[in-house]
C-alpha cells in the first residue's frame, strides 16, 4: 500500500503542478483529491482486506487514469489516441471513489460486512485453477479470490463505459431518424451499436461466468470454515448445551450462501451503480436547458440534474422509511422456517418411537403450530412488502414519464432535438435506477441484514463456547501427574449455575475395572462428560494421563449414514481396519449375523437392535483398543448373560485398558474391582466416594 500511496502522492503533486501552469480548474482538481486519495490509502493499510482491495484498484485506476489525463493536458499524449484521452473527471472520480470506501471502513455495519468477507481474501491454502487454454495450475486460495474481484470490478467499470458509449448512439440514432439521415442511420446500427453491443454481450457472459466462479470458491471456503469451528472439540455440543445460536444447520447451509451472494451482488452493482450516477450526471448536467428560479432572471445551471438527483433521493428516503421493519421481519422469518424443517428433521429421525407411541397426533399439532408461525409472521412480512410495493411500483411507472414532462416544454419550443430528449431520458432513468437501488432491493438488504446477524451470532457463540473451554473458571483438562484420570477441586454445574457434582479428589484408574454406581439423576453421565472434555459448566481440574486414548461409549450409539463397515470404524476412516479385523471384532460381540454385510449402505442406526447397536459400540472399542474405555450404561440394552458375556471379552480383549462403567445393574459389580458411589450431600449435590467393593 505504501509504495501505491506514494505513486498516488507524486502524480497529484505533478497535476498541482501542471495546473497551476497551465492554470486548468479540472487539473489542479485532480491534484487535490489525488493529495487526499493518498492520504487514504496510506492508512488504508489497517482496514479490512475486502475493503482493501477496492482501495488498490481505485489507487490504482487513478494513477493510470491521472496520468493520461495529465499527458494530455501537456500535450504529450498521442495525436492518434486522441479520442482516448481521458478528461480529468474520470480520474477525479476515481479518486472520490477511493475516498469513500476508505470512509464506510469506519461505519460499523459495513466493518461488519467487512470482517466476515475479508477471511477468505486472505486464505493461504492453495487450490487449483483453471484458466482455459492454460493448464490448470496451483495457486493460494484467498489470492484466487482477490484476482477474480479484482477482474470482476474492473469488468463492471468497462461495463459502465460500454453504456455510455450506447448512449451517445442513442442520441445521434434518435437525431438521423429525426433528420431523415438514412446514411447516418445505418451507420449508427452497423458500425457503431452492433461493435459495441457485441462487446456488452460478450463482456457479460465473461462477467457471468467468472461471477459464479468467485461465488462458489468463496461459499465453499465459508461453508468449510464455519462447519470446522463449530465442529472443532465438541464446540457444536457445547453451542448446543449454551443454546446462544439457534439452528446451525441454516447458518452453515443457508447464511453463508446469501451473504456470499449478496455481498457480491450489492458490492459490485452498487459500485456500477455509483459510476453510473456519476457519468450520466455528467451528462444530465451538460444539456443546454436552462431554467429559471421562479420569478427572477437567476438561471439553476444543471437544473435537469438537480431534478433527477432530488427525485431520487426524496424517493430512496421514503422507500427507506416504509421499508425498515422489513429488516426484523425477515429475520424472524428465517428463523421459524428453520425451526419448522428442524421439527420435521427430527420426526423423521425419531419415526420410530413415534410411531410406537403413536405420536403422530402430537407431532401434526406440533408442526401445525410450528408452520403457524411461520405463516403469523408470514403475513406481518406481506402487509409491510405491500407497503413498500406500493410506493416502488408507483414510482417505476412515474419514472416512464417524468423526464418527459420536464422536457417537452423545451422540445417543443425546438430548443432541443429529439436526440437529446431520448438520451435524457435514458440518462434520467439511469440516474434515478441508480440512486433507486437501494429501493429496488430493498427485501434482498433485509434478508441480507438478517443473513449478517446470523453469521455474527453464530461466530460469537462458537468464539464463546471454545473461550469457555480456557477460562479460569471452568473445568480444566490437563495431563494428569500419573497414570489415572484425576479429579482435584471439580464442582459441576447445570447450565443455569446450580450445582450438581462436587469432587474434592477423586482418583480413577486405581483399580483396573471400576463401577459408578448411584441414584439417577445424580450426575454420573455428567462427570463422564467433564472427564471426556465437553462439559463447559463448573471449575476445576481434571487430570487426564498425557497421550492416553480415552473412548466413551453412550447408552445409544452414533452410527453415521453409510456402509456397516464405516459405522464400526466410526470416528475412524473405513479403510483402517482390515476385513478380518472388522469380522473379528464382529463375532466377539456376537455380530456374526452380520459379517456379509460390511459394505451395505442403510439406516443402520434405525435397522438394528438397540442391543445390536450397544454391541457394534462394544465392536468399535474391541478396534480401537483405546487405554481408557468410559462405558455409559453401554451394555443396558442386554440380557445379563449377555452384558457378562460382553464384559468377559473387553476384559480378555483389552488387557491393558482401564474400565469405567456406570451402571445399574448389581451383576455389574462381579466385573468390576472397583466402586464409585455417588453420595447425596445436605445441599442437593452428589459426591463421587471411592467405596470398597462389596
Ligand atoms: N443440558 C442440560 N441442561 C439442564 N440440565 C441437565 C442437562 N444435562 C443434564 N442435566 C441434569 O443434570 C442432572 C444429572 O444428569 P446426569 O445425566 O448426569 O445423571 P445420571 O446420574 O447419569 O442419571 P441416570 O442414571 O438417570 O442416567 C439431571 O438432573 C439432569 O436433568
Amino acid at each position: 500500500m505504501r509504495p501505491l500511496s506514494f505513486a498516488v502522492a507524486a502524480l497529484a503533486v505533478v497535476a498541482l503542478v501542471v495546473g497551476q501552469q497551465t492554470g486548468a480548474a479540472g487539473t489542479i482538481g485532480l491534484g487535490v483529491v489525488g493529495l487526499l486519495l493518498a492520504a487514504a490509502t496510506f492508512r488504508a493499510q489497517t482496514i479490512a482486506t475486502f475493503l482493501k482491495i477496492f482501495s488498490v484498484i481505485f489507487a490504482v485506476e487513478y494513477v493510470l487514469t491521472g496520468a493520461a489525463a495529465v499527458l494530455a493536458q501537456t500535450g504529450f499524449w498521442p495525436a492518434s489516441l486522441q479520442a482516448l484521452a481521458p478528461p480529468p473527471s474520470l480520474p477525479i472520480t476515481i479518486a472520490v471513489f477511493g475516498l469513500v470506501v476508505y470512509g464506510i471502513s469506519f461505519v460499523p455495519a459495513i466493518q461488519r460486512i467487512a470482517r466476515l468477507a475479508s477471511p477468505y481474501f486472505e486464505a493461504p491454502e492453495r487450490t487449483t485453477a483453471t484458466l482455459w487454454p492454460a493448464k490448470p495450475f496451483s495457486i493460494g486460495t484467498g489470492r484466487m479470490g482477490v484476482l477474480l474481484l479484482v477482474f470482476l470490478v474492473v469488468l463492471n467499470q468497462l461495463q459502465v463505459g460500454i453504456s455510455l458509449r450506447l448512449s451517445f448512439f442513442n442520441r445521434d440514432f434518435y437525431n438521423a431518424i429525426q433528420e431523415k439521415d438514412a446514411a447516418s442511420f445505418w451507420y449508427q446500427l452497423i458500425f457503431v451499436f452492433s461493435v459495441w453491443a457485441g462487446i456488452s454481450v460478450v463482456s457479460n457472459l465473461i462477467e457471468l461466468f467468472a461471477n459464479y466462479t468467485l461465488l462458489i470458491r468463496w461459499r465453499r471456503w465459508m461453508a468449510e470454515k464455519f462447519s470446522a469451528a463449530w465442529l472443532r472439540q465438541g464446540t457444536h455440543y457445547r453451542v448446543a448445551l449454551a443454546g446462544t445460536a439457534d439452528n446451525p444447520d441454516q447458518r452453515i447451509a443457508e447464511d453463508t450462501r446469501a451473504f456470499v451472494n449478496n455481498t457480491y451482488n450489492f458490492a459490485l452493482p452498487l459500485l456500477t451503480q455509483v459510476s453510473t450516477l456519476v457519468s450520466f450526471s455528467i451528462i444530465l448536467w451538460s444539456i443546454p436547458v436552462a431554467s429559471m428560479v421562479p420569478g427572477t432572471e437567476i438561471s439553476i445551471p444543471g437544473f435537469i440534474f438537480w431534478m433527477a438527483l432530488f427525485y431520487s433521493i426524496a424517493a430512496t428516503w421514503i422507500a427507506h422509511m416504509i421499508g425498515k421493519p422489513l429488516i426484523s421481519l425477515e429475520f424472524e422469518q428465517e428463523r421459524r422456517e428453520a425451526n419448522f424443517r428442524f421439527s420435521l428433521a427430527r420426526l423423521r429421525e425419531y419415526s420410530e418411537q413415534i410411531a410406537l407411541m403413536r405420536g403422530e397426533g402430537a407431532e401434526q399439532r406440533h408442526l401445525s403450530e410450528r408452520f403457524g408461525d411461520i405463516v403469523a409472521n408470514f403475513y406481518r412480512l406481506v402487509w409491510a412488502r405491500l407497503k413498500l410495493s406500493t410506493f416502488t411500483y408507483s414510482f417505476g411507472q412515474a419514472n416512464v414519464v417524468v423526464p418527459y414532462i420536464l422536457l417537452a416544454p423545451h422540445y417543443f419550443a425546438n430548443k432541443i432535438t429529439l436526440g437529446i430528449m431520448t438520451q435524457v431520458a435514458s440518462a434520467f432513468d439511469r440516474v434515478q435506477t441508480a440512486m433507486s437501488f437501494f429501493i429496488s432491493s430493498y427485501q434482498a438488504i433485509a434478508q441480507y441484514v438478517a443473513a449478517i446477524n446470523r453469521l455474527t451470532t453464530f461466530e460469537t457463540a462458537i468464539a464463546q463456547a471454545r473461550a469457555a473451554t480456557i477460562d479460569d473458571k471452568t473445568i480444566h483438562r490437563a495431563p494428569a501427574d500419573g497414570r489415572d484420570v484425576h479429579l482435584a477441586a471439580v464442582t459441576l454445574t447445570l447450565p443455569n449455575g446450580s450445582p450438581i457434582v462436587r469432587a474434592d479428589a477423586l482418583d480413577l484408574g486405581a483399580a483396573r475395572r471400576t463401577l459408578v454406581v448411584g441414584p439417577s439423576g445424580s450426575g454420573k453421565s455428567t462427570l463422564f462428560r467433564a472427564i471426556a472434555g465437553i462439559w463447559p459448566f463448573g471449575e476445576g481440574r481434571v487430570g487426564i494421563p498425557a497421550d492416553a486414548d480415552i473412548m466413551l461409549l453412550p447408552q445409544r450409539p452414533y452410527l453415521p449414514q453409510g456402509t456397516l463397515r464405516a459405522a464400526l470404524a466410526y470416528p475412524a476412516e473405513a479403510v483402517v481396519y482390515s476385513d478380518d479385523a472388522i469380522r473379528e471384532a464382529m463375532d466377539k460381540v456376537k455380530l456374526g449375523h452380520l459379517r456379509d454385510r460390511l459394505d451395505e449402505i442403510d439406516l443402520w442406526g434405525q435397522r438394528l437392535s438397540g442391543g445390536e447397536q450397544q454391541r457394534l459400540a462394544v465392536a468399535r472399542a474391541l478396534l480401537a483398543k483405546p487405554d481408557w474405555l468410559f462405558l455409559d450404561e453401554a451394555t443396558a440394552s442386554l440380557d445379563e448373560k449377555l452384558e457378562g458375556e460382553i464384559y468377559a471379552t473387553l476384559d480378555r480383549e483389552l488387557p491393558q485398558a482401564r474400565i469405567v462403567s456406570i451402571g445399574h445393574r448389581s451383576t455389574l459389580r462381579e466385573m468390576h474391582d472397583a466402586v464409585v458411589t455417588m453420595e447425596a450431600n445436605d445441599d442437593g449435590t452428589f459426591t463421587p466416594r471411592m467405596a470398597a467393593k462389596a
